[in-house]
This record gives structure tokens, sequence and C-alpha cells, in this order.
């Protein structure tokens, strides 16, 4: 049977992030990709030029279009904008059957554009995250949401404890803007006590847009197809890090990743992506 996943997010033009990431991201990974479309960006590697968000009442009809019509294995979220669409998205998931739900809370671009009004991030935090079952910040992202500044391994354990207080099932703090390791280290923790970090060596490039995006929607993927958690995160871990590795030196500016290269390499775990001890 086709797995279906679904991304609601918005449109990089650039090709390297938003809905275009995680709809190559879904494909590669062997799900049917669909999409609702939150906010049109005209972006490229160099930054975000202008943003148009997309009525809501058109978010909306996108959203039961495909949740009439299709069986939906999971869905993420990405750029979402506003308070007024963040809410609609929540009344309208709220009538339908349940299925695992991605929330990557997307705030600025690479270049410093915001990608979420300020005025939405209470939204974000009590409609939003208690309807996910994983929550996957960047540093500062969790730093707004946790509010506390996260420089530091024991500052992420405490920030992650804080995310899921507010009701989502899992977090996973993306360690890729850490200063202070030459890893990218990323903390799992879940509802149920569970714990893990997955480690990487950090891959020196500029070819780094659209990788939260990337990340997420490969954990997504995973999830439609009916994995679980852990292993999802796991299996979307080696991609990204197969992605940045084999980065796109397209653009003048910040290449996307290349979502084909984990399948290019015949879908395998990477050896130099590890699992750090549960405790
Ligand atoms: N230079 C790197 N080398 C290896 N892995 C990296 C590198 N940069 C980020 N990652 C990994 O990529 C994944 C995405 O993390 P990151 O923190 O970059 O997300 P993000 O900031 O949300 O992305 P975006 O810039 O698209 O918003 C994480 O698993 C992170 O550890
Ligand atoms: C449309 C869009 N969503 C998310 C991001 C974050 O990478 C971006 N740059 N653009």
């Amino acid at each position: 049977m086709t797995s279906i996943a679904l991304t609601i997010a918005g449109s990089d033009s650039g090709g390297g992030a938003g809905i275009q990431a995680d709809l190559k991201t879904f494909q590669e990974l062997g799900t049917f990709g669909t999409s609702a479309l939150t906010a049109v960006t005209a972006q490229n590697t160099l930054g975000v030029h202008a943003v148009q968000p997309i009525d809501t009442s058109i978010v909306i009809a996108q959203l039961e279009a495909i949740l009439d019509d299709f069986t939906i294995g999971a869905a993420k979220t990405g750029m979402l904008f506003s308070a007024e669409i963040i809410e609609a998205i929540s009344d309208t998931l709220s009538r339908y059957p349940t299925f695992p739900f991605v929330i990557d809370p997307v705030m600025i671009a690479k270049g410093g554009a915001s990608l979420l009004q300020q005025a939405a991030i209470v939204a974000l935090k009590e409609r939003l995250i208690p309807m996910a079952a994983l929550l996957t910040p960047n540093i500062p992202e969790a730093e707004v949401l946790a509010e506390m500044p996260i420089t530091s391994l024991s500052h992420m354990e405490i920030a992650a404890k804080r995310l899921l207080e507010m009701g989502a099932g899992a977090v996973l703090l993306k360690g890729g803007h850490r200063e202070d390791t030459p890893f990218a280290e990323d903390l799992f923790v879940s509802a149920d006590g569970e714990r893990f970090i997955m480690k990487s060596k950090r891959i020196q490039t500029k070819d780094t847009h659209g990788t939260g995006c990337t990340f997420a929607a490969a954990i997504t993927a995973e999830l439609a197809k009916g994995a679980p958690m852990t292993e999802a995160v796991i299996t979307a871990k080696h991609f990204i890090h197969a992605a940045i590795e084999d980065g796109l030196s397209i653009g003048n500016g910040h290449g996307p990743t290349n979502h084909a290269a984990y399948r290019l390499r015949g879908n395998r775990a990477r050896k130099d992506v590890e699992l750090i001890e549960k405790r």
C-alpha cells in the first residue's frame, strides 16, 4: 500500500527548503507527498526577498481537500506565518482522525527573514504543540519556546524538558547551531521517558539551506510508512547527514542539501552517525 505524507508549509522558490524540500524528501523515502501551502516566499540561496501568506480560507480548503480524500500516514508543519493560520490548522485537524504529527517550529530563515510573526508564538505553543507527536526545534527556536538561552548540552536537556511539558509527545532538539562542539548532536526526549543523543561529525560546508525542513520531512516520511518514532528519527539523521555531506553547491549563497544522496548510497545507515547510550 502506498504511504501518504502531508506537509503544511511555505513555498521556497529556490527549491532547497519549505514545501519543495519536504516533497522531494517524501519522494526519496518512498512515500506519496501531499501539501497545503501556507505562504509563498520569493527566495534563493542568498535569502528571502518577499513573503506572501496564503489566505487562511485557502489554507484550510487545501487541508480539507487532502484530508477528505486521502488516508494520511503522517504530517509535518513548517513555515506557518500567522496566529490565524495556526489556529485554523488546529481547528481543522481536530475534526479528522489523528495521525503522527511532526511540528518543525520554523521561525527565521538562515538570512534572518522572519517566517513566523511574533504574535503567532503563543498560538503555536497553545494550539499546535499539544497536538504534536514530535517537536523539532533548532537551538534558536528552542530558546524562544522554552524562554532560556541554550549554549550547552545541559541547557538542551533543560529546554527539551520544558518543551515536553507544553504537551508534545516527544522533542528532538537539533544541535546544528551549537558552537561549543565539533559535532552535530541532537537530543531526543519523549513523554514516556525515552532519551538519547544522535551524534555525527559536523561537516564543514556552507551548503545547509533547508537542513531543518529536510530532516523533519524525513522523519515524517518514515512515520507515514509506520516506523516507530525512535526508528524514524534515527533513519532521518542518516538521511540528513548524507544530504549535507553531498550538498549541492548551486546558487551563490547557502546551497541546498542533496535530497537524493541517501537513496543513491543505497538507503544505508552512515557509519559516522552514532547513537549515544540511552539513559
Ligand atoms: N554542518 C553540519 N554537519 C552535520 N550535520 C549538521 C550540520 N548542520 C546541521 N546538521 C544536522 O542537520 C539537522 C538539522 O539541524 P539544524 O539545527 O541545522 O536545523 P535548522 O536550523 O532547523 O535548519 P534550517 O537552517 O533549515 O532552519 C540536525 O540533525 C543537525 O544536527
Ligand atoms: C518556505 C521556507 N520554509 C522554511 C525555511 C527554513 O529553512 C525556509 N527558509 N523557507
